[in-house]
C-alpha cells in the first residue's frame, strides 16, 4: 500500500478506523472496535492479508482496542495519523498538528462535547503511544462549519457570553457534510449550487450549503442541538432545564445524562437507539417504535425546510449516514413531507440506493434533485491530514 494514512474516529462507545492509501483507488484496510468496555465488545475489519475477521474484545477500553486494532494492522507502514476530533471550538479552523499544546486545547472544550472529545482524546493517547515518531492531526467536525455567516452561528443571547465565553453555534460532522458537499459537485451537474444535506446517523444533522461552503447547519455549542438522534434528545424547549430542576429537584448531571443517553430515538421509542431494531418493531406494529420514527423523519423534514432560508435556490437535498444511506422509507417520508420544494422520489431507485450505493432517487422531473451519497468521513481525514502534511514540508523545505 502507498504511503497509507491510517485515520482514527474514536466514538463514545466505538473506534472507526481506515489506513487510507494515497491512490483513491487502492482499497483500504478498515473496521471498528465496537461496545466498548461491554461484555460484548467485538472488533471486526479486514486484516493486512485481506482476510476479513470479528472478534471478541471482553470489556476492552479504547487503550485496549486501539492495541489490538493496531495488532491487526502488523506489517503496514503508515505515514502518518489522522484523528477525527468533534469539537474545535473557535481556536481550531483547520485540520493542526497535534502537540502537547492542541492536546490540552481539545482537552478544554471537552465539556463542550461530552460524548466525543473525551473519546477522540483517549485514541490520540493510545496512537502516540504505539506510534511515538509519527505526525498526528487533528482534523476538527466543527472546521467545516468556519463559513457560518453571524446570523447562522449566533445565539440570541447577550454578546459578552459569546465575546467572552464563546457561546455560539459551531455545527458537527463538518468531514461528512464536506465530503457529501464535495461529491454532489462532481455527480450532480448543478455545480455551485444550494444543497440540503441530512447526516443521519447515531448523531444527526443537517447542513446547509452555498457554493461548496457551509451556510447554516442544525447543531449547535454542543452536538445536541436539532434533530432526533439515537440517545440525544434535539431540540428541546431550553426552559425545560428549569422546570425539571425547580419542579422535580434534578441536578444539571441528571438533566445532562437525560438529554444525551435517555431520549432520541431510545427514550421515544423505549426500546432501542438503533433504527434497524425500530423498522423491524414498527413493522410489529410496537407503538413506541412507530411513534420515535414518526417524530424522527417529522424532525428531519422540518429542519431542512428552516434551513432552505439559508439559501439563494435550492438545487437538491442529500441523504447521508448509517440510516441515510440504508432507511429507504425514513428517506420516503422525509420527502413526502416537504411537497412545497417541488421534491419527489423515485420509488424504484429510492428502494435500491441502499447498502453503500450512491445514486439519485428523484423522477428527474426537472425539480430539486434528490441524492444518496455514501459518507467518508475516514477518506475526508485522510486527505486533510496529507494534505496539511504537504503544506508543513513545502514550509521546511
Ligand atoms: N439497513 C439499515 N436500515 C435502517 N437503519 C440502518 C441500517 N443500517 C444502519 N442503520 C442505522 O444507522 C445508524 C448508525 O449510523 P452510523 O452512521 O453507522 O453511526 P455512527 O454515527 O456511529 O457512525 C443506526 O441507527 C442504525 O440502525
Ligand atoms: C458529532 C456527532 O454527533 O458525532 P457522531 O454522529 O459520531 O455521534
Ligand atoms: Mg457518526
Amino acid at each position: 500500500m502507498n504511503d497509507p494514512i491510517l485515520v482514527i474516529n474514536c466514538g463514545s462507545s466505538s473506534i472507526k478506523y481506515a489506513l487510507v492509501p494515497a491512490a483513491p483507488d487502492e482499497s483500504r484496510l478498515a473496521g471498528q472496535a465496537e461496545r466498548l468496555r461491554g461484555v460484548d465488545a467485538r472488533l471486526t475489519g479486514v486484516d493486512g492479508a485481506g482476510r476479513a475477521f470479528s472478534r471478541p474484545l471482553h470489556g476492552a477500553d479504547h487503550s485496549e482496542a486501539m492495541k489490538a486494532i493496531l495488532e491487526s494492522l502488523e506489517g503496514q507502514h503508515p505515514v502518518a495519523v489522522g484523528h477525527r476530533i468533534v469539537h474545535g471550538g473557535e481556536r481550531f479552523t483547520r485540520a493542526t498538528r497535534l502537540d502537547a499544546g492542541v492536546q490540552r486545547a481539545i482537552e478544554a472544550t471537552g465539556a463542550l462535547a461530552p460524548l466525543h472529545n473525551p473519546a477522540n482524546l483517549a485514541g490520540v493517547t493510545a496512537t502516540l503511544a504505539l506510534f511515538p515518531d509519527l505526525p498526528q492531526v487533528a482534523v476538527f467536525d466543527t472546521a467545516f462549519h468556519q463559513t457560518l455567516p453571524p446570523r447562522a452561528y449566533r445565539y440570541a443571547l447577550p454578546e459578552g457570553l459569546y465575546r467572552n465565553h464563546g457561546i455560539r453555534r459551531y455545527g458537527f460532522h463538518g468531514s461528512s457534510h464536506a465530503h457529501v458537499s464535495a461529491r454532489l459537485e462532481t455527480v450532480s451537474e448543478r455545480p455551485h449550487g444550494g444543497w440540503l444535506i441530512a447526516h443521519l446517523g447515531n448523531g444527526c444533522s443537517t447542513c446547509a450549503v452555498w457554493q461548496g461552503e457551509s451556510v447554516d447547519t442544525s447543531m449547535g455549542l454542543t452536538p445536541l442541538e436539532g434533530l432526533v438522534m439515537g440517545t440525544r434528545s434535539g431540540d428541546v424547549d431550553p426552559g425545560l432545564h428549569a422546570h425539571l430542576a425547580r419542579q422535580l429537584g434534578w441536578s444539571i448531571e441528571r438533566i445532562d445524562t437525560l438529554l444525551n443517553k435517555q431520549s432520541g430515538l431510545l427514550g421515544l421509542s423505549g426500546l432501542s437507539n438503533d433504527m434497524r431494531r425500530l423498522e423491524q418493531a414498527a413493522a410489529e406494529h410496537h407503538s413506541g417504535a412507530v411513534l420515535a420514527i414518526e417524530v424522527f423523519c417529522y424532525r428531519v423534514a422540518k429542519s431542512l425546510a428552516s434551513l432552505s432560508c439559508a439559501l439563494p435556490r435550492l438545487d437538491g437535498i442529500a441523504f447521508t449516514g448509517g440510516i441515510g444511506e440504508n432507511a429507504s422509507a425514513v428517506r420516503a417520508r422525509v420527502i413526502e413531507q416537504l411537497p412545497h420544494f417541488g421534491l419527489k422520489l423515485a420509488a424504484r431507485a429510492n428502494a435500491a440506493t441502499v447498502g453503500g450505493r450512491e445514486g439519485r432517487i428523484d423522477p428527474a422531473a426537472g425539480g430539486p434533485q434528490v441524492w444518496v451519497i455514501p459518507t467518508d468521513e475516514e477518506g475526508r481525514i485522510a486527505e486533510e491530514t496529507r494534505q496539511l502534511l504537504q503544506e508543513s514540508h513545502h514550509d521546511a523545505t
